[in-house]
């Protein structure tokens, strides 16, 4: 659905993105993550063919975006990060207004506009000014806007961003939907767990360049590679942890008042092993845990000692 080839984007002698390369297969839903100013927003503008890339080819459903925009402007749903909303229409008349703008006949919206409110949970809110609806209520809004014309790909830029935890809750619950309805959806944003949850994909961004794209759980299990275990005994503490320093793919060891922790590179299999050890060794285990690995620290791991651009470089942030 989406193909991104060398993409680059140059703001003066600033480059934004940096010969980016990615594809995103139809009804994927992908994540799209990075830092700060890592080049998110720009390559979502220019798949938007809102922004022209310096060089390089992005294609949406096979059309270039340079060369046939309304081609590709038919395909996609588009949510700016920023965005502005009429305040002195009612709900429906603002969804009506877009359905028009995109020549959608009178009957037709009469029936598409209550669906859209529905699937977007503003059907109470159809007769309210959107001036009065609450900020999470105008982000639904605007996604309900992007869906008028039934796009097939959605291009959300940070959708949830500055909605309080049960808003962004409502904003998952619908973009789940919309992933049952067989959309494509690109999605960036800064809460990474809970994009977790929603993806089949992630790629990372760091200053303009793809650093790491795959499966949510593939990335999460490169992870598994370097995960801690917590174990907690009762009694016999250091015995215990200079034993385990001396196990197979264990590559270091810590303890303090909450107990032993490994840092452990072998399989399961191998992990169901060490306990097995532990127990022939009548060690008293209360408890042998594994830290949780979830999407912020892959994030985190992948992009150690990033950040935003380098601040020399970065002269407009
Ligand atoms: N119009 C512009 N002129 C100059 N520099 C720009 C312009 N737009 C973006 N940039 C710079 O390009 C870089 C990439 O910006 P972009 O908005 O794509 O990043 P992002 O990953 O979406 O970041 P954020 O998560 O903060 O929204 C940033 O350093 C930004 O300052």
């Amino acid at each position: 659905m989406i193909e991104i080839t060398n993409l680059t984007k140059r703001y003066g002698s600033f480059t934004a993105l940096d010969s980016l390369t990615m594809d995103i297969g139809q009804g994927t839903v992908f994540g799209f993550v990075g830092p700060n100013g890592a080049g998110k927003s720009t390559t979502m503008s220019i798949l938007a063919t809102l922004l022209s890339p310096t060089s390089g080819i992005a294609k949406v459903g096979g059309y270039d975006v340079t060369e046939k925009p309304k081609e590709v402007r038919k395909l996609i749903g588009y949510m700016p990060d920023f965005f502005g909303v009429y305040d002195n229409f009612k709900t429906t008349e603002y969804l009506d207004f877009y359905g028009a703008s995109y020549g959608i006949p009178r009957a037709e919206r009469l029936k598409l506009i209550p669906q859209l409110l529905e699937l977007v949970n503003l059907t109470d809110k159809a007769d309210f000014y959107v001036d009065s609806l609450s900020r999470g209520m105008k982000q639904r809004l605007c996604l309900a806007r992007c869906l008028v014309h039934q796009p097939e790909l959605l291009i959300l830029d940070e959708p949830a961003s500055g909605l309080d935890p049960r808003a962004r809750i409502e904003m998952r619950e619908i973009l789940k939907e919309l992933k049952l309805m067989g959309k494509t959806i690109l999605i960036s944003s800064h809460i990474l767990p809970e994009l977790a949850e929603m993806v089949d994909e992630i790629g990372v961004i760091e200053y303009g360049k793809l650093i790491a794209k795959g499966k949510v759980a593939d990335i999460q299990n490169r992870m598994k590679a370097n995960r801690v275990l917590h174990i907690r005994v009762l009694q016999r503490q250091e015995e215990c942890a200079q034993f385990l320093k001396g196990q197979p793919q264990v590559t270091m060891v810590i303890t303090d008042e909450k107990g032993v922790h490994v840092h452990f590179g072998g399989s399961d299999e191998e992990q169901a092993a060490l306990l097995a050890q532990c127990l022939q060794m009548s060690f008293q285990i209360v408890s042998f845990s594994e830290a949780m690995t979830n999407l912020e620290d892959v994030f985190l791991e992948i992009t150690k000692g990033g950040g935003a651009h380098d601040a020399a470089q970065n002269q407009y942030d």
